[in-house]
């Protein structure tokens, strides 16, 4: 029989690591083998099937990345920036891939992974995990080359109430999918959290709003608006496996592959 991939999950106690870990356990192609959770977690030393209040996994919840990450093929990490850098690190010791869903980090914490991938990690990194998403951000570039500015961009996008971060990791990528387009830099043309008196809209602009509420997985719009006509390029997550789907194909995608920085459309072959 050959042996699947051994997965550790980071921020196993959260709703995307509690997802990727009911998705790995019903895998044939790899294998739970570490849940890791920040020092001073009430899962840690719990098994984590038990935790998340079904049956035994025989897998510990751990504080140590470092020896979970010494074990294992790919570690799949949906959690915070600084977390994630700290990760990164320990990928590139033990040499594996290192799966990052992981939003809201600044340009700066971005660049903190470099290091990590010189140093041997395979890094995967993507706001949106989903097929449909960045198919989405491959027609949203072809639709901005194809206009020209007297086309409005908005991104509008709508999230549950416990997210963190905004504009999310997606409506970023499709901002900048849409900047691409157009021959532009985002942080040249980005308009975000207008409020009061702002004045008129600055022509080329891509603007962005960010909508909270309920229990809401994930929807994204583009929105390009001309006089009399707008066209609307929509998705809508309605279950969060989709994005752990995403990240356990490139777990697998990523063994064998040289030390580097990926993204999804790597994974999905969708890299123009
Ligand atoms: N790329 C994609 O396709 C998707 C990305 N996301 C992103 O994934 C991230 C997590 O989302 P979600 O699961 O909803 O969030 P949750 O808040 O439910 O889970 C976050 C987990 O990370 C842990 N964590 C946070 N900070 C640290 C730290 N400093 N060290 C160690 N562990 C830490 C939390 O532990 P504790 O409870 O102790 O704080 C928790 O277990 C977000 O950035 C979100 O935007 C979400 C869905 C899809
Ligand atoms: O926090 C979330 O939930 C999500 N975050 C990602 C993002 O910031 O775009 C992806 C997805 O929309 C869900």
């Amino acid at each position: 029989m050959t042996k699947t991939p051994g997965i550790a999950v980071t921020g196993a106690s959260g709703r995307m690591g509690q997802m990727l870990i009911r998705e790995i356990t019903s895998s044939d192609k790899m294998h739970l083998a570490a849940a890791v959770e920040r020092a001073g977690h009430d899962w840690v030393g719990r098994d984590i099937g038990e935790a998340m209040g079904g049956t035994a996994s025989g897998v510990t919840v751990t504080d140590d990345a470092a020896e979970a990450f010494a074990k294992v093929q790919a570690v799949i990490d949906f959690t915070a920036p600084q977390a994630t850098i700290a990760f990164a690190a320990a990928a590139a010791k033990a040499g594996i891939v290192h799966v990052i869903g992981t939003t809201g980090m600044s340009d700066d914490e971005i660049a903190q992974l470099a290091p990590a991938a010189e140093q041997g990690a395979i890094i995967i990194r993507a706001g949106n995990m989903s097929l449909g998403v960045n198919l989405l951000t491959q027609l949203t570039r072809q639709v901005a080359a194809a206009l020209d500015a007297d086309y409005d961009i908005e991104i509008i996008e709508s999230h549950h109430n416990q997210k963190v971060d905004a504009p999310s990791g997606t409506a970023l990528m499709l901002g900048e999918a849409a900047a691409e387009g157009r021959g532009v830099k985002l942080a040249d043309v980005s308009d975000r959290g207008r409020d009061g008196i702002t004045g008129a809209r600055e022509k080329g602009d891509i603007g962005f709003t960010a909508i909270r509420g309920g229990d809401i997985v994930g929807e994204h719009d583009v929105m390009f608006a001309a006089a009399g006509e707008r066209i609307i390029l929509r998705h809508i997550a309605s279950d969060r496996a989709l994005f752990a789907r995403g990240a356990l194909k490139a777990a697998l995608w990523g063994q064998g592959q040289a030390p580097g920085e990926y993204d999804m459309l790597d994974v999905l072959g969708l890299k123009t």
